[in-house]
């Protein structure tokens, strides 16, 4: 089976159109102010709409409480929920059941000891997003930073799982073939400044990640 894609970050619907026209697996929509990629919800609202039974629909999220998450639900259809933050395994579960939605946690990675966290939400979690850890203060995501992919040789997880963090259609073919990643996940390598989605950069990245 080819390796899965998600394209995250996504703010405009000639972007979107792309993504869905490379047939990438995923796109992912960010709820997080800090970002340069930050939707309101009626932004969101629009392009998860946009995306109806033509692309699975990522939302990616940062220690939500029950406030956000209730609007959100409200008024946007997602198929996953991504987050991004410090959420607790008991946290992860709660969300599970109490919005009916899948739910995938991101582990920030720099060292072995990062990659084994990832056992911690097996059970909770449905989907493990390996990514790499940013700099205290930063954006947990985002930043086009990678970590040591050799760290993932041995991962072995009951659950499905992608790698992210600073990919680009230069790059991601390595990745796939070092780690055997069945799932990469890429926001700034397909941009040309921060929030800004470059049709040639998706289709590129689609098309290197497919080359493995
Ligand atoms: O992209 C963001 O702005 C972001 C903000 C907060 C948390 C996560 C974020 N992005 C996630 O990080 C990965 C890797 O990004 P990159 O490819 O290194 O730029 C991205 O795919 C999102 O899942």
């Amino acid at each position: 089976m080819s390796v899965q894609i998600k394209i995250c970050g996504i703010r405009e619907a000639h972007a979107l159109e792309a993504v869905i026209a490379e047939k990438a697996d995923f796109g992912g929509f960010i709820f997080h102010p800090p970002s340069p990629r930050n939707l309101s919800l009626e932004e969101a609202t629009a392009l998860i709409t946009q995306a109806q039974g033509r692309i699975q629909r990522v939302g990616l999220i940062v220690n939500p409480g029950d406030d956000f998450l209730d609007k959100l639900f409200a008024t946007a259809k997602l198929d996953a929920l991504q987050l991004q933050g410090s959420e607790s395994p008991q946290r992860i579960a709660e969300i599970r059941e109490r919005y009916g939605v899948k739910v995938w946690k991101a582990i920030a990675v720099a060292t072995k000891e990062d990659v084994r966290r990832a056992s911690d939400y097996l059970g909770s979690a449905d989907f493990i997003l390996f990514d790499a850890k940013t700099p205290p203060g930063a954006l947990p995501g985002g930043l086009g930073l990678r970590f040591d992919w050799n760290l993932l040789a041995d991962v072995n997880l009951s659950v499905p799982w992608g790698l992210a963090g600073g990919l680009h259609a230069q790059n991601v073919a390595e990745a796939i073939s070092l780690t055997k990643a069945p799932m990469v996940d890429v926001c700034s390598g397909t941009e040309i400044s921060p929030g800004m989605k470059d049709v040639d950069k998706i289709a590129a990245f689609c098309k290197a990640a497919r080359s493995v």
